[in-house]
């Protein structure tokens, strides 16, 4: 099976990803990690140099790539992954999807020590702002996110839960 992890940054994708990947016994990949692979720079690198419309047609083209090579993986995405050039679509039709979700203030704290390698968020300087320019980024795409079959909030995402959440739902569907 394939298993995508959606959210917003801080949410915990790539930690929990991974941590789902080894439960599962499947091949983890990470889709910023394999865009910065590619790239041979960082994620701040390229939207500095290219901006952010080059980073979403690299993501674009790599999400497909890696999809198309692994018909069994857990992928965690980037945070903005699911709201362009129908990348939504994509993960919908090919696997299971799941919208990690966490409370705001949680992602606040979380992000505060980490948001400079994570180019959007890098100018907030202050807690406020950041927390006010999470709150304007998941305003804008909760549309896109809610769209996942499988949702789970708060800090009670572990591997546990995730993994009932899914027997679940493959049982049901
Ligand atoms: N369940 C959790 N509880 C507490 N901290 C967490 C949890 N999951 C992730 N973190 C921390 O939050 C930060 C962001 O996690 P990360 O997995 O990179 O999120 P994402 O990939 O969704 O942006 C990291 O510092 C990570 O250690
Ligand atoms: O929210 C976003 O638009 C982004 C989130 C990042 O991934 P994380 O969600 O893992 O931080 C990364 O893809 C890039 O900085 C853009
Ligand atoms: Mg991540």
């Amino acid at each position: 099976m394939r298993l995508y992890l959606i959210g917003m940054p801080g949410a915990g994708k790539t930690t929990l990803g991974r941590a789902l990947a080894t439960a599962y016994g499947l091949p983890f990949r990470d889709l910023d990690h394999e865009i910065v692979r590619r790239e041979q720079r960082s994620i701040a690198e390229i939207f500095a140099a290219e901006g952010e419309a080059y980073f979403r047609q690299r993501e674009a083209a790599v999400l497909r790539e890696v999809v198309a090579e692994l018909p069994r993986l857990v992928l965690a995405t980037g945070g903005g992954t699911p709201c362009f050039h129908q990348n939504l679509d994509v993960l919908l039709e090919t696997g299971y999807t799941l919208y990690l979700h966490a409370p705001l203030e949680e992602l606040v704290r979380r992000l505060q020590r980490g948001a400079a390698s994570r180019p959007l968020l890098a100018q907030a300087g202050s807690p406020e702002a950041l927390e006010k320019r999470l709150r304007e980024t998941l305003d804008a795409r909760e549309q896109f996110y809610s769209r996942a079959p499988l949702r789970c909030t708060g800090l009670a995402c572990t591997v546990a839960v995730v993994q009932r959440l899914l027997e679940q739902y493959r049982t049901s569907s």
